[in-house]
């Protein structure tokens, strides 16, 4: 029976598929918050998830089931029961400030008084500080900043459902992520996993939690085939704990021989691998031509398993030859982000032109926005669906950034 965790490519016809509605997070925030919250622009709400709703009529038209997030997060924690509820709702005061204290008393009661389903939108929208009926009169409070208007900060981009966690083989990594803005997120993937009927007791692997100092996203993590990963060394993710994921892999009998670590710029517009480089078809990927080097240049290291649970390295700066070697495929095709015009490359790569997601073999899901790479996938046969996109693109992230795929057919 497949296992409700099964992705063993990029490419494989998806079947199953998490993503995230974008709430009132997406705009519970002001202009000075959103560099900390990883955010370029207000978005409008009420488009962004007409928008949304678009992505995933796509998705259900081309035969994938779409479970969101908010939901298996809700029946997870009713699940589990009351001691269940209790440890996440410690865990995310925690995390989000409040080990202890009056406040976390107050914002307990508070986030306790609702449904499940409520208290679990409220915690990702944010909670502000006028909602509650609640002065504090405690040192810490007293030396908080007194403007700030909220005590839980929203979680804008949990839409980007690829992020905090990975489906690779028949188990996925649940990430520690970078920023304090996004770390929070990866806990409801947790929980999920471990208490939702779905999930829990299928013997599903954690090849990493999210117990963690080093750090890693699901953008940087592509799954290349049953064998090989691709994982970017990007602002996201570290080369301490691609090694570390190796090490899991190679040792659990997951499967997975090789991995590509790809050192991609360490920038907000090139956060993820993801971002710049997409696997498409068999022997065809899109990449932004930005993150070559001169010669078409980028370095890369290949791990394998070595003696003694140590790892071997190969450092190589030919990704087309990398790839065809890994893959052992005689040809292949990459595609440039923009036609490989460097103003428009630049531009449809922010809105994420390279972010595609394929549902199957050579059929992808694409921002209608990014005209010139669409057309340019196109010519060279791929099957493209376009999605909406003018107020979804604000967050950066494209189709493969809104969606973790949990079941793939295999190739
Ligand atoms: N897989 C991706 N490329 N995700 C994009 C995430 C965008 C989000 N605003 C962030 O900075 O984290």
């Amino acid at each position: 029976m497949t296992k409700p965790i099964h992705v063993t490519s990029e490419i494989g016809k998806l079947k199953v598929v998490m993503l995230k509605r974008p709430g009132v997070e997406v705009e519970n925030f002001t202009p000075d918050m959103m560099p900390r919250l990883l955010f370029d622009d207000i978005p409008y709400l009420p488009v962004a998830q007409k928008e949304h709703d678009n992505f995933a009529d796509t998705l259900r038209d081309n035969g994938v089931e779409v479970l969101y997030l908010e939901k298996l997060a809700a029946e997870a924690i009713d699940a589990g029961g009351d001691q269940v509820k209790d440890a996440f709702l410690e865990q995310m005061l925690a995390e989000s400030g409040y080990a202890a204290g009056v406040l976390h008393n107050v914002l307990k009661e508070y986030l306790l008084s609702m449904s499940t389903q409520d208290m679990v939108i409220k915690i990702m929208g944010g909670v502000r500080k006028n909602e509650l009926d609640f002065v504090p009169k405690d040192l810490v409070s007293a030396a908080e900043e007194k403007d700030y208007q909220f005590f839980m900060d929203p979680m804008p981009n949990l839409y980007f459902t690829r992020d905090p966690a990975a489906s690779i083989g028949d188990g996925l990594s649940i990430n520690h992520m970078t920023f304090p803005a996004r770390q929070r997120e990866s806990l409801f993937m947790e929980t999920i996993i471990k208490y939702h009927p779905r999930f829990a007791n299928q013997g599903l692997s954690v090849w990493r939690d999210r117990n963690h100092d080093t750090r890693i996203e699901g953008g940087d993590e592509l799954v290349l085939s049953d064998t090989v990963l691709a994982i970017g060394v990007s602002q996201r993710t570290s080369a301490n704990a691609i090694e570390d994921i190796a090490r899991n892999l190679f040792k659990n009998d997951s499967g997975y021989e090789k991995i590509i670590a790809i050192r991609i710029p360490h920038n907000h517009a090139m956060m993820h691998l993801d971002t710049v480089f997409t696997m498409i078809n068999k022997d065809q990927f899109t990449v932004h031509p930005g993150i070559l080097g001169e010669g078409g240049h980028i370095d890369t290291w290949t791990i394998t398993q070595g003696k003694d649970g140590e790892l071997n390295l190969d450092h190589k700066t030919d990704l087309k030859q990398v790839l065809k070697d890994a893959l052992h495929l005689d040809d292949l095709d990459l595609i440039p982000t923009g036609a490989g015009d460097p103003i428009v490359a630049a531009r449809e790569q922010w809105n994420d032109g390279s972010n595609t997601l394929a549902i199957a073999p050579g059929t992808v899901v694409t921002y209608n926005r990014n005209y010139v790479s669409n057309r340019v996938l196109r010519e060279h046969g791929l099957r493209v669906l376009e999605v909406l996109s003018s107020e979804l693109s604000r967050g950066r992230g494209g189709p493969r950034c809104m969606s973790m795929p949990l079941v793939r057919e295999d190739l």
